[in-house]
């Protein structure tokens, strides 16, 4: 009967199922090939994306220039969200290592043992899994019997055998609940991070990312959230298809063994139809997924503007106004998840119709299609029957896997989809961070241009523009020396170019055109132009790593000593920081310090590093005049050269030269008389001993408000007068600590209802009590298939419906007999099982066979 070619196993099938090693030979040949093609493939277009990503950085100075003025307009380059995946993909397997090549293995084998177990289960007709769980119901039940039996050594060799099938379970549940997300992530995500921290903390590009360029808004987020869900998303995706691909591959080849290819055609013809109608109705997921990222990281850095600015906010009042914003964009962000959340609903719904329940349907109705055209015939036997029963039933099986994993492959496209959004984000940034880093390179690389730095032992500017991010020209063709032991005074009104010449020179804003002459001209660190803005950066970490930042311990060429770091504290009156702290305790210093000592200690950093320039950006604005002229003296002393800007004329008399700015692109340099004297007008030597005490500002104040008019002392003294004694034998309220242990439960769950219940009553309140509805009903019916075990079932199979069971209506409702049909569907026994030798009601045609069975061993869903 040609029909039977459904049902008989042709003979090269039978020989190749026959060997199990053949089989996994087969696939780990097939996933090897693949694996080293995409391998190959990754390397070439690794090469080709790094020559992009180096390409994209090295532009010449004209085209930077036009690019620095017309910033504003600027948009970013798109790529295609699939090219941009491959770029990326390139990068992390070629930057994969040792540790990233471990962990891929993981993966793969991960994808492998779920393979191998769904190849046993072809094979044996059970579980790896499922035939454990017997063997330990059996065991457990043994158990019973050798108590019963006082059968003291049976007894202790089932207890151990119970202990290793249990291990051996858990092992399997584990290792299958292993996320690929954590396979990726416990180790940092190969390649990925690396790259990235590369290079955006390369060339100061972190600075001109978000300073300068303006293409890229908050890099922080695309690093610390976009990467690691991009990581973890893409491993799932690689994890999930190496196993539908596999799976496939392995069921084509046994459908094909033993049926006729018109149902593999039939099968991919259904599911092309299916996935090309689903790819037309897909929303842009990537772009969605991009713009969710997007507004996520604006959303947390309104949070994070709060939180650096929480003093003047609080000391403004300014809650109502910043709540006002933040309220916003979290609006915004919610309405976007919204929209978001909404397609991926109806979107799922449609593609899970179509691919997985009308799949499964489909396949159901390309086995039952023999019966109905008549080409399918019972045979009259009663082995032949069961065979034809038992081929049926396998072949079911098959095609329902074999659809599922063409299923899992046409859903790929959307998710990666979802993965090109991630993905945009990540490589724009990689693009534009090596752009920018490789600027400064690139114009020092070209020195026979017009615009470039060079190495020498004097600051020199020749021509010099300087311009702004936004196109504002500060400062027109700027030509000045600074020879080493001279001393330049920066002046200028506010926002006239001052700090914007220092950013020029510093190589953090691009040099327009002319041309610097600098020492340490592309060192690492800024060991010849030390820059000490007006607050200080003070790192996480000890006072010494404040002294001695930005060196690390372990790059002290002297390291510096307790007495050391005294001296340099005692310059500056800062030591009695070194009583307040201990020196191991890393301290905020940011948020402890105020703005006079983070200057004082920004001096001592300088004292400690005795660079050969010094850029003074107005870094004694809040110390006393008697510290800011005994920094001064201390400075020269040293024989560092200052470039100082300061609004205080005091400080002239430490200059040789002025430049003073004019706001609108002007310059004029004055140089000072060689006999000028070195004192300023506050008087006292100050290159001679530099140390007074800390009480001399009070000092001062106390003088000038001792010599102040008579009318202002009288008002005073009157207010003094007026104020109250202090009773120090008064005790001070104490206040009580925050309470730091964790509440009573009965507190904590107490404090939840008074957040949920007034919100019950809106629109999130109807949501919430749906949810919580949804997961009782789930637990009742979950509950009700529970209770099944122990009942009775008739389970028929029919000619016509293929396989069909009853269950005592009584105790179980329509929904418990259609999970527990499915549930029985998957776990029924082999083709070959022992229920084969049970007789059959061969009077009837329609009911081919009928047995009863007792429910057992069913979970909670
Ligand atoms: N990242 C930037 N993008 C665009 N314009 C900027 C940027 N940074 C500074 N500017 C502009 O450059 C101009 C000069 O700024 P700069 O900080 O050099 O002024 P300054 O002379 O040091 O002023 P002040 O005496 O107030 O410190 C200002 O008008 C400022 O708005």
């Amino acid at each position: 009967m040609p029909s039977l070619q459904l049902l008989q196993l042709t003979e090269h099938g039978r020989g190749l199922l026959a060997s199990r090693r053949k089989s996994l030979l087969f696939a780990a040949g097939i996933l090897a090939a693949g694996g080293t093609a995409v391998y190959v493939q990754s390397r070439i277009s690794s090469k080709k994306s790094d020559s992009f990503l180096y390409s994209n950085g090295l532009k010449d100075d004209k085209k930077t220039s036009d690019k620095l003025v017309t910033n504003g307009k600027k948009t970013v380059q798109k790529k295609g969200g699939l090219k941009a995946l491959q770029v990326l993909a390139s990068v992390l397997l070629s930057h994969m290592g040792k540790t990233g090549a471990k962990d891929l293995l993981t993966m793969i084998a991960i994808a492998l043992l779920g393979v191998i177990q769904p190849a046993i289960r072809v094979k044996t007709g059970t579980v790896l899994k499922t035939t454990l769980s017997n063997r330990l119901a059996k065991v457990q039940g043994f158990l019973f019997r050798a108590a019963f039996l006082q059968r003291v050594p049976l007894f202790f060799r089932l207890i151990s055998e119970n202990i290793i099938l249990c291990f051996l379970l858990s092992t399997i549940h584990s290792t299958s609940n292993l996320s690929p997300f954590e396979v990726a992530v416990i180790p940092p995500p190969p390649g990925c991070s690396s790259v990235i921290h590369d290079g955006t903390c390369n060339n100061m590009a972190y600075y001109k990312i978000s300073h300068v360029d303006g293409r890229i808004t908050n890099p922080e987020q695309r690093i610390a959230s976009d990467v690691p869900r991009f990581c973890s998303e893409l491993s799932e995706l690689v994890l999930d298809d190496l196993t539908a691909v596999t799976d496939g591959l392995l069921y084509t080849w046994r459908l094909c063994s033993y049926a006729s290819p018109k149902y593999l055609f039939w099968m991919v013809a259904y599911v092309l139809g299916a996935g090309t109608l689903i790819r037309n109705f897909s929303p842009a997921f990537g772009k969605l997924m991009a713009e969710e990222q997007q507004l996520e990281g604006e959303y947390r850095q309104l949070h994070s503007r709060l939180r650096t600015h929480a003093e003047s906010i609080a000391f403004y009042g300014g809650e109502q106004r910043e709540e006002f914003h933040i309220q916003q964009k979290f609006k915004t962000l919610i309405r976007h998840m919204r929209t978001v959340l909404h397609n991926h609903w109806w979107f799922g719904m449609i593609q899970d119709f179509l691919l997985k329940y009308l799949g499964a349907t489909v396949a159901v109705i390309l086995i039952i299609e023999p019966f109905f055209s008549g080409q399918l015939r019972p045979d009259a036997s009663t082995l032949g029957r069961a065979e034809m029963l038992s081929n049926l039933r396998y072949h079911t099986s098959v095609i329902i896997s074999l659809f599922q994993s063409l299923g899992t492959l046409s859903i790929s496209s959307r998710r990666l989809n979802r993965l090109s959004g991630y993905a945009d984000r990540i490589h724009e940034l990689i693009a534009v961070s090596r752009e920018l880093s490789n600027d400064d390179k690139s114009s020092l690389q070209r020195s026979g241009s017009r615009n470039y730095f060079s190495e020498a032992k004097f600051v020199e500017f020749s021509g010099v523009k300087v311009v702004t991010p936004s196109g504002n020209v500060l400062v027109q063709d700027l030509t000045l020396k600074v020879d080493s032991g001279s001393n330049l005074l920066i002046t200028g009104p506010n926002g006239s170019g001052k700090s914007s010449l220092f950013r020029v020179l510093g190589g953090l804003w691009p040099l327009v055109s002319g041309h610097i002459v600098k020492p340490g001209v592309g060192s690492d660190l800024n060991k010849e132009i030390f820059y000490v803005p007006q607050r200080p950066y003070t790192a996480v970490g000890t006072l010494r790593d404040q002294l001695i930042y930005p060196l690390t311990a372990d790059q002290e060429i002297e390291p510096l000593t307790h007495s050391g770091m005294a001296e340099l504290l005692k310059n500056v009156d800062l030591e009695y920081l070194l009583d307040r702290y201990p020196s191991e305790k890393e301290v905020n210093w940011g948020e402890e310090l105020s703005l006079g000592e983070q200057q004082r200690l920004g001096m001592a950093r300088l004292f400690y590093h005795k660079p050969k320039f010094a850029i003074l950006d107005e870094c004694t604005s809040a110390v006393t005049t008697d510290m800011e002229e005994r920094f001064c003296a201390k400075v020269q002393a040293m024989g560092t050269s200052c470039i100082t800007i300061s609004h205080r004329p005091a400080l002239v008399a430490f200059h040789d030269v002025v430049l003073s700015l004019d706001g609108e692109g002007g310059w004029h340099v004055n140089y000072k008389g060689k006999d000028s004297p070195v004192l300023t007008e506050a008087g006292g030597d100050l290159t001679g001993d530099f140390e007074t005490e800390r009480k001399n500002d009070a000092l001062i104040v106390q003088k000038a408000f001792s010599t102040s008019d008579k009318a202002t002392h009288s008002y005073i003294s009157e207010v003094i007068a007026a104020s109250p004694n202090t009773d120090y034998d008064v005790p001070l309220p104490i206040v009580p600590p925050l309470q730091r242990a964790p509440r009573a439960l009965p507190l904590r769950v107490a404090a939840m209802f008074k957040i949920l219940v007034p919100t019950i009553l809106d629109k999130q309140g109807a949501h919430l009590v749906a949810v919580a509805f949804l997961v009782i009903s789930r637990t009742f019916v979950s509950d009700r298939i529970a209770s099944l075990n122990g009942t009775t079932v008739k389970v028929c199979f029919g000619a016509g419906q293929s396989i069909f069971c009853s269950i005592n209506r009584r105790q179980c409702s329509s929904k418990c007999c259609l999970v527990f049909y499915c549930t029985f569907i998957e776990t029924l026994d082999s083709p070959a099982g022992p229920w084969m030798e049970d007789s059959f009601d061969s009077a009837s045609t329609e009911k081919l066979f009928e047995k009863q069975y007792i429910l057992q061993g069913f979970p909670h869903v």
